[in-house]
């Protein structure tokens, strides 16, 4: 994380609006297009101006009014104060403690005061309240963590309406044979459905950001779908590096042979733990070694020879192609982890 801006007074942990006293009066309502607090760049600090995209935002979240909300990155709170109406309460985290002290101030002596929680901390660190609804317009170096961590935060949510650059936004959504999909596409694919929502041009923002953005709502597939998320991570890894090769040629090299025949030889010794087994060198290069690489390469040509993968790019493969794939080499013995 980039070193902390000084500031005169220093929040940390967690404060609540009601919780603070003082005569700062400020709007409740609108945008603060002539707040006094410089944008920190490396902070991602690039706040949405334009009442209009942030009610448009505020309307496709589609709170309810019994929903909890978790918002990143609040700023200077002017999705929050719109945010706060809608909802039973709201919990945002914002790292920079200049807007949490803003964020606070501004909430403070009007009639949702008593639903807002305010945690300083870095959302990627920061443990997560129940919520049933996510909106987020984050710094983009935290969007791929931030989305990972989101799907892996249980109970399950509602859904996440979440701004980001524009790229990045389409990489979620890439379909099999377009240009940008890719690991992000399906690593997210598989745990929620993402929906584009709207683009947002870059004078909605103080100061504009160098690129457009994009408002996109993901929601977590129910029930979730159950798969070793280090066995597909592995695999998907694996293929993706070269994507527009076919499977068999992605995985035909003596180096993945050689990392997948470890990985078979640690399970089988993970297997035979029970039985009182020396695990030591399992994943090591020990005698036998040649035989697990032999093994591993030829349940990759089997497989790959299967009708559904034969010449299969792996650009080309949807969600359950590559769960049926990861399924042939685990029950074969083929590990990704
Ligand atoms: C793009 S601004 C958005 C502000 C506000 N939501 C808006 O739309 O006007 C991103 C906000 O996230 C905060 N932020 C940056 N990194 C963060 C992190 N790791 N955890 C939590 N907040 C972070 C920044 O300080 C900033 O207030």
């Amino acid at each position: 994380m980039p070193k902390k801006p000084s500031s005169r007074s220093h929040h940390s942990g967690v404060t609540t609006a009601a919780s603070r006293s003082g005569g700062h009066q400020s709007s409740a309502t609108g945008t603060r297009t002539a707040a006094l607090l410089d944008p920190v760049k490396a902070y991602g600090q690039n706040f949405l101006k334009n009442p209009a995209i942030i009610d448009a935002i505020v309307a496709k979240s589609r709170i309810k009014p019994t929903d909890k909300v978790l918002e990143i990155g609040p700023g200077t709170g002017n999705l929050t104060v719109k945010l706060l109406p809608q909802c039973s309460a709201l919990t945002a985290v914002e790292y920079d403690p200049r807007m949490v002290r803003e964020v606070t101030k501004r909430v403070e002596g009007t009639e949702s005061h008593h639903k807002l929680t305010v945690v300083q901390g870095d959302a990627l660190k920061t443990a997560f309240p129940y919520f049933d609804v996510c909106v987020a317009n984050v710094p983009y170096q935290i969007s791929s963590g931030l989305v990972f961590k989101l799907l892996s935060h249980r109970p399950l949510f509602r859904s996440a309406v979440m701004l980001f650059q524009e790229e990045f936004a389409l990489r979620l959504s890439a379909r099999p044979g377009e240009n940008l999909y890719c690991r992000l596409s399906v690593n997210t694919q598989l745990l929620a459905r993402v929906d584009q929502l709207m683009k947002v041009g870059r004078n909605n923002f103080r100061p504009p950001p160098k690129v457009e953005s994009r408002v996109v709502r993901l929601s977590p597939r129910v029930p979730a779908v159950k798969v070793d998320f280090r066995e597909w991570d592995g695999m998907v890894r694996l293929l993706f590096n070269r994507k527009n090769k076919t499977i068999r040629s992605v995985l035909d090299s003596k180096a993945t042979y050689k990392l997948l025949g470890g990985n078979m030889r640690t399970h089988k010794a993970m297997k035979g733990a029970g039985a009182a087994m020396d695990v030591e060198g399992g994943g090591g290069e020990g005698a036998g070694g040649d035989n697990e690489e032999e093994e591993v390469k030829q349940i990759v040509r089997n497989v790959c020879e299967m009708e559904l993968y034969k010449d299969r790019r792996v650009t080309k493969l949807d969600i359950d192609d590559l769960l049926g794939l990861l399924a042939e080499f685990n029950k074969r013995g083929v590990h990704f982890c």
